[in-house]
């Protein structure tokens, strides 16, 4: 009797648009069904495998670098091996791609696969609503990117109103022919949407289109690759922030940094929970929870942007930290954070 084989699904979409965040809303709904995810980052700090980690029910982290790039794929094909293996007992594997990746490169990784227990399983293209009309005109590869998709998600429609929401659904579906577009709240969509989706012939030959050498070629040059224009910048800080001073640097950051992620440790009584720290464009928000048990108490923060001055950002994070020189950090210091918290 033939095995029922294992869909993979690419969740992809640009930095911050919310993959991370959709991801966790499947887990969280999955009807029972066991989902085992990939996850890609483009810093070295796995700030999307923290994010997604205790929900799910097998996940493996590839981080640094784009996934898309990697000449060798055997390392994709060892993790799918992995989470497709019986003892798993795996229905689904969804690879959340990096923010940065070309989401083309990654389904026919998957296609080129020759694992039999694993079938590609459709592109998921998330597109923020806020941000959409602005990043498409920096980078018009998108449309490129929305051209492939199998279902393409309007998230962040509250960030819209109502007229913006309903011209931005009628542009996706001009870009993604034949394409379901379906308009979402911090990536709440249906899970059987993305489950039973199969993706259609014409899309798969849209990406099988490139040669073996057209391939070869773009990899050596990276060439309309998003992420070649960015670089990513880690931080890491065991000694607390000091809020004032990163409020400072946040309300300060320069244009072409356009996402920040990451976690944030502040050493000021009644406030020493674990508080998320998430930008994107002009967006900024802190989500306070408590930490792990065994969770070290560090500021942790991945930073992407294009042109920018990667060791000054490091500095002036650097010079955020409270190491006790200068105004001590008190109560009030706090007010400028807690007026970006949520939830
Ligand atoms: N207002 C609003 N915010 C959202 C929504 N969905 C996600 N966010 C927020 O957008 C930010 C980025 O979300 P993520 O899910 O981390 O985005 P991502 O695409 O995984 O980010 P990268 O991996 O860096 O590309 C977070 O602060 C989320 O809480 C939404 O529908 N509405």
């Amino acid at each position: 009797m033939a095995k029922r084989q294992i869909p993979v699904i690419v969740l992809a979409g640009f930095l911050g648009s919310g993959k991370t965040t959709l991801l966790n809303h499947l887990l969280g709904n999955s009807g029972g069904s066991r989902i085992g995810v990939v996850v890609n980052d483009f810093g070295s700090i796995e700030i999307d495998a923290m994010s997604v980690a205790g929900q799910v029910d097998s996940m493996v982290s590839l981080g640094n670098g784009c996934l898309c790039c990697a000449v060798d794929t055997s390392e994709l094909d060892g993790f799918l091996e992995r989470l497709a293996r019986p003892s798993a007992r795996i229905d689904v594997i969804v690879v959340e791609a990096s923010g940065l990746a070309e989401p083309q490169e990654l389904v026919r990784m998957i296609l080129a696969s020759d694992n039999r227990r694993i079938v590609y399983g459709g592109l998921v293209e998330v597109v923020d609503a806020a941000e959409f009309t602005g990043t498409r005109a920096r980078h018009p590869e998108l449309d490129r990117h929305l051209g492939i998709a199998d279902l393409v998600v309007l998230n962040k429609a509250d960030r819209v109103a109502e007229e913006e929401r309903a011209a931005l659904l009628r542009t996706l579906s001009g870009l993604a022919p034949g394409t379901p577009v379906v308009a979402a709240e911090y990536g709440r969509v249906d899970p059987e949407l993305l489950f039973d989706r199969r993706p259609r012939e014409e899309r798969l030959e849209a990406v099988r289109q490139l040669s073996f050498e057209d391939l070869c070629a773009e990899r050596r040059e990276h060439e309309g690759h998003l992420h070649t224009a960015y670089e990513s910048v880690e931080f890491v800080s065991e000694e607390p922030m000091h809020p004032r001073r990163l409020m400072e640097f946040l309300d300060h950051r320069p244009r072409g940094l356009y996402r920040i992620k990451g976690f944030v440790h502040f050493g000021i009584a009644g406030h020493r929970q674990k508080f998320a720290l998430h930008a994107v464009g002009d967006f900024l928000r802190f989500y306070p929870s408590a930490w792990g048990r065994a969770e070290r108490r560090l500021t942790q923060l991945v930073l992407i942007g294009s042109g920018v001055d990667a060791s000054g950002l490091r500095d002036g994070l650097a010079a955020c930290r409270d190491t006790g020189a200068g105004e001590r950090a008190d109560e009030r210091a706090m007010w400028g954070v807690l007026r970006y918290a949520q939830g």
